[in-house]
């Protein structure tokens, strides 16, 4: 997808802002406070309803003002141009449109949407919570994968039932018909992560041969969330069925699965520094462009907030080379006016970003 326009309305300091957009890299510079990150959130909201700093999609409503809208042109490889915009009303909710037409779902936006903003605590990927691994993982299945998202919100709602039932001590029999649809649900969404993690697999040797040449052969782990090694998800959910139920919830199962990265020369992710955290994460991050790009044919719109800081001139330069080398367009927020020096060139756009206005350098 390519992002042409981008409209801003009452998102933090941002009282309104329209870019315009080419391919390639566009560059937000300006001081700390300014709203460069706002201007990405905006971008985090049309493609997944929340900021990717956390916290409610309300506290990026202007102070004072009772909505924010967002809205972008887009063109996608098939489809031609399209619109699409989202409301977030103070305390109410979502309104989103896509091609003129309200979308019934969230999920319709979305979908219409591809685009991935990345924090700058970026190496959070690898070191941080498991819950951004799964996210990652599923965020690309959602993309390349139609039937991944139904089974995912089947397995989401069988959870749901059965952790109350297992809290509440309601009826086995009733507990048992729910576990039967978990174990279904959850062992086809174990089977999407597996072919998506080993697709992911078999394009990381490449890309980090761009971006983290000196570690070694890559090597990327999936662990299911239940002991696989010793049977189906079915008969692990049954194995566990008495913890559960004296827990109160569900205790294994794909909502707690992870991955993990290593490499010949830093097999864990515990040996790694936050430079290199960050760089396996932005290599995860790359792979997952490479994959969305062979599959749907164009990459998805990457934003990076503060991706430069931490990475030593080599990397960066690394970084930057492989962007243009693959015709990401990507929007990236640095305060540092010394990277544009080094990585802008007359393809690059520069949007100076001032107190929540933005301006293009002319
Ligand atoms: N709901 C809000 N309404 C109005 N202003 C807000 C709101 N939330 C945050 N702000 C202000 O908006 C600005 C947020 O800027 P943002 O985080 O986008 O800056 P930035 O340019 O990315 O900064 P940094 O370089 O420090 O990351 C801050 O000045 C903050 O005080």
């Amino acid at each position: 997808m390519r992002l042409r326009r981008l409209r801003i309305e009452r998102l933090r300091l941002i009282d309104s802002a329209e870019l315009d957009f080419g391919p390639g890299l566009h560059w937000l510079v300006g001081p700390n406070g300014s709203g460069k990150s706002s201007a990405l959130e905006a971008v985090s909201l049309l493609a997944s309803g929340r900021s990717f700093r956390g916290g409610s999609p309300d506290g990026c409503i202007q102070r004072g003002a009772e909505s924010l809208t967002v809205f972008a042109e887009v063109e996608r490889p098939g489809s031609g141009p399209g619109r699409v915009g989202l409301t977030r009303v103070l305390r109410g909710g979502f309104e989103a449109r896509v091609d003129g037409q309200r979308a019934d779902v969230l999920s319709e936006l979305f979908q219409a949407f591809p685009a991935v903003v990345f924090p700058a605590d970026t190496g959070e990927l690898i070191s941080g919570p498991g819950e951004l691994r799964r996210r990652f993982l599923d965020w690309g299945l959602f993309h390349v994968e139609q039937d991944f998202y139904p089974a995912w919100r089947r397995y989401a709602r069988a959870l749901r039932q059965r952790n109350l039932l297992l809290r509440q001590r309601g009826s086995a029999s009733v507990e048992q018909a729910w576990l039967e649809e978990l174990a279904r649900e959850g062992e086809l969404i174990h089977g999407y992560r597996e072919r998506y993690l080993s697709s992911l697999d078999a394009r990381l040797s490449e890309v980090a041969s761009w971006l983290l040449p000196g570690l070694g052969r890559p090597r990327l782990r999936h662990r299911p969330g239940w002991p696989a090694d010793r049977g189906s998800f079915h008969e692990a959910l049954l194995r566990q069925q008495d913890t559960d139920r004296r827990m109160g919830f569900t205790g294994i199962g794909p909502h707690r699965a992870g991955w993990s990265l290593g490499f010949e020369s830093l097999p864990q992710r515990e040996l790694f520094s936050r430079g290199q955290a960050k760089l396996a994460s932005l290599l995860m991050l790359l792979v997952q462009v490479a994959d969305f790009s062979a599959q749907r044919g164009e990459p998805p719109v990457l934003g990076l907030d503060d991706a430069l800081a931490e990475l030593d001139p080599d990397n960066q330069a690394r970084l930057v080379h492989y962007l243009r080398q693959h015709q990401v367009q990507a929007l990236l927020a640095t305060a540092d006016h010394s990277v544009l020096e080094r990585h802008v060139d007359e393809a690059s756009d520069v949007f100076h970003v001032e107190q929540g206005r933005l301006h293009r350098q002319l």
